[in-house]
């Protein structure tokens, strides 16, 4: 569990995280997600004590990082994938890790089995793919066993194979019950990623929801229409109908499509069209972030 009480974040005299405040519940996959700049790895850098708040506290099972006893017992991370000494071997690398934090180096085997390195363990790391590396970071961030896990945009630039494997593992961690925060600026990956979503925009929190409500409510239906007598049916609608002009078509908020369809019926109007269109996610996501995106174009 992550439990952040209006935690803040100023560099100089940008305000990076603005008094957020949110909850991370185990056994779930949690999107974090927010524009480019909305402060998600500055909030995740807080949470791993490597930022101290200006303001407000985040705890890790009740505790600060700095509080933990056994730090990586407790929380694994997943930053920067390429934080790998070139020239070193991944088992090697693992094994560094574990020396310099009390962790018996049997474990580095069953991390590296954890997530399919294996066969690639004595290979220089620097030699590394994305998918590998990012795998690596996962099998550094696993070592520990902790309950506890943060990874910062993990499927950046990963193709859809390597995307595909780290959405299946987060959710197996889930599954055993860990805390899996996950942060991301595209929504339509983590649609397909998160069951929860703390949305942020410009440091602040915008929404801590289900991904399935916050989708729904953010995407609008509509539905299209198309008919030889269009005007005549625009004139019919009801008052608070939200209308816009297609291409010889015209796209109706606010109303249902059986609706549309009787009025069209008990007025005699041919319809060549009628169809129920679902809101895109990445427009509606844009829409909601829209504010801190101006706000940081004219900073
Ligand atoms: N060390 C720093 N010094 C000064 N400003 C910083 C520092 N780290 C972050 N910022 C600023 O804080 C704001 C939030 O940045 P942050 O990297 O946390 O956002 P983000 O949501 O992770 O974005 P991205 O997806 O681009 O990484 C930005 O305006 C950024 O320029």
């Amino acid at each position: 569990m992550i439990e952040a009480t209006g935690l803040t974040k100023h560099y100089g005299k940008t305000v990076a995280v603005d008094d957020l405040s949110f909850t991370v519940a185990p056994g779930r996959v949690t999107g974090f997600l927010g524009p480019n700049g909305a402060g998600k790895s500055t909030t995740m850098r807080m949470v791993l004590g490597l930022d101290r708040p200006t303001r407000g506290k985040v705890l890790i099972d009740g505790k600060t990082y700095h509080e933990l006893h056994r730090p990586l017992g407790t929380v694994g991370a997943l930053l920067d994938a390429k934080w790998v000494h070139p020239n070193r071997s991944a088992r090697a690398h693992l094994l560094w890790l574990a020396r310099s934090n009390g962790i018996p180096a049997r474990r580095v085997d069953e991390v590296l089995e954890l997530v399919g390195l294996t066969q690639v363990a004595k290979r220089r790391a620097g030699g590394f793919s994305l998918g590998m590396a990012q795998r690596l970071g996962i099998a550094g961030a696993l070592l520990g066993d902790p309950k506890v896990l943060l990874f910062d945009e993990p499927v950046n630039g990963l193709d859809p194979e390597g995307i595909q494997w780290i959405r299946q593992f987060m959710h197996r961690l889930a599954d055993q019950g860990r805390t899996v925060f996950v942060s991301s600026h595209l929504l339509s990956e983590m649609a397909q990623t998160a069951q929860d979503l703390i949305v942020i925009g410009r440091g602040r929190l915008i929404a801590q929801t289900s991904t399935e409500r916050f989708i729904q409510d953010a995407t609008e239906d509509a539905v299209k229409v198309r008919s030889p007598q269009l005007d005549r049916l625009r004139a019919l609608l009801p008052g608070d109908a939200r209308v816009t002009d297609g291409d010889g078509s015209l796209v109706v908020h606010g109303v249902e499509p059986a609706r549309i369809g009787e009025l069209a019926a008990s007025n005699g109007i041919t319809l060549h069209e009628l169809s129920p269109q679902r809101g895109s996610l990445e427009e509606a996501f844009i829409q909601l972030t829209k504010e801190s995106v101006e706000y940081h174009a004219h900073d």
